[in-house]
């Protein structure tokens, strides 16, 4: 029925439900008519209003139908969206629409010269943890640490999960003087929340490659900064993991403005 009512399109739906809802009626008015044995001559004037409950009872039916059948199209419309944009397991954007959304913003950003940050997120040791309590308790910690993530973040700001267990987060209007009380945060909900599985709990730490887009750093595509944080996130576990880096533009190629924020330890 649905695949019908696609093919022929709304006007010839609604075209084809109005005839045959008349041709019913007036075959209901005529059956009655037959029935009772009404002269000829009466049949239109005794017929129409048998005909107009005929109606009456059709129509509703039809539409009750029709209005579900939207409802349930629309339903299952917002399900696909949410299931093309965001990612089953962490609830956070996908890959895909994160860089789509980004991308827009990185346009208007960069022609207006707006601050903002760009952070990698990427779990230490982790196939440690897929090892120690199956890949079912590494679902579990991406899960949780995704659902934190959102709620730590604003509604402004942007969050996806850029690949397995790495988490890609834009900032808007985020200097690096914001920058050090975010990333505490983060660092802190992965520190101080275990995860609890099967009567165990599940502790886990990340590193976190930081960029600032802003005067002294402006890169022309959003590939290239976000090649910046990951270069900075290499250097975060090159430095022993837990801790966060931050790319500066200011020094040549490779090379950091800052030492390595340690955790529970120096200041970004
Ligand atoms: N449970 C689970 N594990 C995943 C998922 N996606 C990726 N992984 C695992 O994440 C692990 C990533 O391992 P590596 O790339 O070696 O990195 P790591 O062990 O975190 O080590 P470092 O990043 O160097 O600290 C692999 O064991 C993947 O199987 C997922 O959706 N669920």
């Amino acid at each position: 029925m649905r695949k019908l009512i696609i093919k022929l399109g709304r006007f010839w739906v609604v075209l084809g439900i109005t005839l045959v809802s008349i041709l019913l009626s007036l075959t209901a008015a005529w059956v009655m008519m037959e029935v009772t044995g009404v002269p000829q001559q009466d049949f239109l004037p005794r017929a129409l209003p048998i005909a107009v409950i005929v109606l009456a009872l059709v129509v509703p039916l039809v539409s009750w139908y029709l209005v579900g059948l939207f409802i349930r199209v629309h339903s299952l419309e917002a399900e696909m969206r949410q299931l093309a944009s965001f990612d089953e397991l962490t609830g956070v954007r996908n890959r895909r629409s994160f860089l789509d959304l980004a991308s827009s913003y990185f346009e208007v950003a960069r022609r207006n010269q707006q601050v903002f940050s760009l952070l990698l997120l990427d779990l230490d040791h982790f196939k440690f943890v897929n090892d120690n309590h199956g890949h079912l308790g590494g679902d579990a910690v991406l899960r949780q640490l995704g659902r934190q993530f959102l709620d730590i973040t604003r509604k402004s700001d942007m969050l996806g999960r850029f690949g397995g267990e790495e988490f890609i987060f834009l900032l808007p209007e985020t200097g690096a003087d914001e920058l050090s009380h975010f990333t505490e945060r983060l660092h802190g909900v992965i520190r101080d929340d275990p995860i609890d599985w099967e009567e165990q709990q599940i502790h886990v730490t990340a590193s976190i490659g930081i960029t600032v887009f802003d005067q002294e750093n402006c890169p022309e595509s959003l590939n290239l900064l976000i090649k910046q944080a990951d270069d900075a996130l290499y250097r975060a576990k090159r430095e022993g993991r837990n801790c966060s880096c931050r790319y500066s533009p200011t020094l040549a190629q490779m090379r950091w403005s800052d030492e390595p924020k340690r955790v529970n330890g120096e200041t970004l």
